[in-house]
C-alpha cells in the first residue's frame, strides 16, 4: 500500500546526503533510525532498544538514550524550522540542523525491554538556532529529561 505524505516522519525527509547519522539517519542500516512526527503541539518517537543496549543487566545504556533525545530533539528542530518559515519539510532549500549542545539527565533507570516513548517540545526558535526539550518515558515514568540546542549548519558548510 502506497504511504501518504502524513505518514512520512521528520527524518524521512532528510535529502540522502544527510541521511546516515547513526541515530536518525534511514540509510544507516546500523543504526536506531529514529522516526519522529507532530503529536499535536509535542513531537513523539518510539523505540525498543536491542538486548545489547545494556548498561547493567536490565536497564537501557545512557548513551543510547542522549542518543534518542540527540535525533529526536534535532529532528522536531527541522520541523519546527520548516513550521516557522511557513513552509513543508519536502521544500527547497533543504534545512540541515546539526547538535550544538545536548545535555541529558537521568532521573531513574530505564528499564530494557520496554518500548520507550521519547517526547519533545519547541522551546525557542531564533534565527539559525532551535532550542528542544525532549524526555523519555518507559512504563509510564519519565526516566529521561533532556535539551537539544539544534543549529542549521552555515551555508559555508553545506555540501550540496
Ligand atoms: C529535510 C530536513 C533536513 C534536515 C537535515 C538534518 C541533518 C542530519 C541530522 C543529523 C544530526 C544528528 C545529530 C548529530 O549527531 S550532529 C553531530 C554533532 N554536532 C556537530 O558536529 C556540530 C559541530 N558544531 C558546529 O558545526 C558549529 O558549532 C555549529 C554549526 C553547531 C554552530 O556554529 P555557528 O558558528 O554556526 O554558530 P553561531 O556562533 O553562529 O551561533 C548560532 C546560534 O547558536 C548558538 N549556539 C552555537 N553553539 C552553541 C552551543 N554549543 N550551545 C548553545 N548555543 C549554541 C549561538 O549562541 C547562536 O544563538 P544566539 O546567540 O543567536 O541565540
Amino acid at each position: 500500500m502506497q504511504r501518504r505524505m502524513s505518514d512520512l516522519a521528520f527524518q524521512d525527509y532528510y535529502p540522502d546526503d544527510v541521511s546516515h547519522c547513526y541515530g536518525c539517519g534511514r540509510l544507516n542500516e546500523h543504526g536506531i533510525q529514529l522516526k519522529s512526527r507532530w503529536d499535536g503541539e509535542e513531537s513523539v518517537a518510539y523505540y525498543t532498544p536491542k538486548p545489547y543496549h545494556t548498561a547493567v543487566p536490565g536497564y537501557v545504556y545512557g548513551g543510547m538514550l542522549a542518543s534518542l533525545i540527540d535525533c529526536h530533539g534535532t529532528g522536531t528542530a527541522a520541523a519546527a524550522g520548516y513550521r516557522a518559515e511557513g513552509r513543508t519539510m519536502d521544500s527547497q532549500p533543504p534545512l540541515r540542523y546539526v547538535t550544538a549542545a545536548l545535555n541529558v539527565n537521568y532521573l531513574r533507570p530505564t528499564p530494557l525491554g520496554d518500548p520507550l516513548e521519547v517526547r519533545g517540545r519547541v522551546k525557542e526558535v531564533k534565527g539559525r538556532k532551535v532550542v528542544v526539550e525532549a524526555w523519555i518515558i518507559a512504563g509510564g515514568e519519565v526516566c529521561v529529561r533532556g535539551e537539544v540546542v539544534a543549529v542549521q549548519l552555515p551555508e559555508a558548510m553545506r555540501q550540496s
